[in-house]
């Protein structure tokens, strides 16, 4: 085989040139590449002169998420967070997707203040659930970033964009018994995010004042009743409740250091339209509905487990109260000027009731029977009972509960219907 074997053997494609043609040919393509290469060099150059390096939180807030951003994003965020009339708050409020930080984001709204949602919609229960919250808000003017509060990227790049007068920090890894499935996610919410939240909020100028949400848990073991806030909470029962507790002692000190307002609330069993799937009243519903067998715990004497269970627009209403009555914070950027307010308040109803009362109700409003299956309540975190003393919120910002189990539960299962049955009721506020 010669080295002509090589050759293509389609005439057209190839051509034996003589030496001199060959020559010029080389040269001609040799200018060519030169050309080309020196006009994608120019482009280059001219690319790095007119585009500077993005700074780093550019950089990162473009790494962490695609999600926000941008001048469009700017926009809403904006739009969302004026307020209707000069007096109105500006409110940025983390879970707004929740069930209370929907519901209290809607009330902020409808009243004139400005409110951003932040939300990271993550899976602990259907985010179906959350999306449809957020098509409220959004129909109530209700913009909701989806972000985590502990990118502290996106925090810092929301405080530039708006001036918040308040933070509604609702933002957090709720429930009693997961915490011994996954205790990470209660350290990454209610304290890591927590202290990102905080750190941002204090290094804002002005700074906001913060509201969050504690809980009744942090009473823990405290068998004195009804629970005040000079009891102890020294004896939390479950991890959820420890993270709580850390919550008050972080955010005391972040005022004790920064100057910043912070008010803690103390909800006491949350309920109502929108509600969380994981709360016994909710998953009792469902399986009261389906026919299915319902666990309902008792204390180890055989007697009953109790709950203050406190409406949804009662705890609204304590929320708008704390954020009306809160002074501002006193430090700037990261400054403190002066001692500032801090206040603990527990929201409740006052009125404890058994697990099995709220049973009989719902068998009531259902118009059906519950197979019950009665068992000791389990050592994952659950306390036998909670019953709130509401003294101070009454007297210092004037929270008075109205609404009964019995009116609050027929009220939940009236919304459950319609958006289980995706009845016309099913977008109904
Ligand atoms: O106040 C709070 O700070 C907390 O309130 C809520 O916790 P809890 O009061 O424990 O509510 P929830 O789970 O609905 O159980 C209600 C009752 O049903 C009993 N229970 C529960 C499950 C079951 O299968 N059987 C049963 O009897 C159970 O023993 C209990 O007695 C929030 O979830 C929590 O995030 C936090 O906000």
């Amino acid at each position: 085989m010669s080295h002509l074997d090589d050759l293509p053997s389609t005439p057209g494609k190839y051509k034996v040139l003589p030496y001199g043609a060959l020559h010029n040919h080389r040269y001609l393509r040799l200018s060519k590449l030169t050309l080309w290469a020196s006009l994608f060099l120019a482009l280059f150059l001219f690319y790095l002169v007119l585009s500077p390096p993005p700074s780093p939180s550019r950089r990162s807030l473009n790494d962490s998420s695609a999600k926000y951003g941008g001048s469009h994003w700017e926009k809403q965020v904006r739009k969302s967070a004026r307020p209707r009339s000069s007096g109105g708050l500006t409110v940025l409020v983390t879970g707004a997707a929740g069930f209370v930080g929907t519901h209290v984001s809607i009330a902020l709204r409808r009243r004139g203040d400005g409110v951003l949602g932040l939300d990271n919609f993550n899976r602990y229960y259907d985010p179906k659930l959350k999306r449809a919250r957020q098509g409220l808000l959004e129909r109530s003017g209700v913009f909701v970033v989806e972000g985590d509060i502990n990118d502290a990227v996106l925090l810092r790049k929301l405080f530039d964009v708006v001036l918040f007068t308040h933070v509604m920090h609702l933002a957090a890894q709720a429930g009693v018994r997961y915490a011994m499935q996954n205790p990470g996610s209660y350290v990454n919410s209610n304290i890591a995010g927590f202290v990102n939240l905080l750190e941002v909020s204090k290094a804002a100028s002005p700074q906001p004042a913060v509201v969050w949400a504690s809980s009744s848990s942090v009473y823990g073991l405290n068998t004195k009743v009804p629970f005040s806030e000079k009891d102890r909470t020294d004896q939390p029962a479950s991890l959820y409740a420890a993270t709580k507790k850390a919550g008050e002692g972080i955010a005391h000190t972040y005022n004790h250091i920064y100057g910043l307002s912070l008010t803690g609330l103390r909800f006491f069993t949350v309920y109502g339209p929108w509600g969380r799937p994981d709360m016994a009243y909710f998953f009792f519903t469902k399986d009261i509905l389906k026919g299915k067998t319902i666990t309902v715990f008792e204390s180890p004497d055989k007697g009953s487990v109790a709950r203050d269970f406190t409406y949804i627009d009662d705890i609204v209403r304590g929320c708008l109260r704390a954020l009306d009555t809160a002074e501002k914070s006193t430090g700037s950027g990261g400054k403190k000027k002066g001692p500032a307010m801090f206040r603990i308040y527990n929201l409740g109803n006052t009125s404890p009731v058994p697990v099995s009362k709220l049973v009989t109700i719902l068998e009531k409003l259902l118009k059906m029977k519950a197979k019950r299956k009665i068992m000791p309540l389990p050592r994952n975190g659950d306390v036998e009972f909670t019953h709130a003393n509401i003294t101070l919120a009454q007297t210092e910002i004037g929270y008075k509960p109205e609404v009964d189990l019995e009116t609050g539960l027929k009220k939940f299962v009236k919304w459950y219907m319609g958006f289980h049955t995706g009845s016309k009721k099913k977008s109904s506020w």
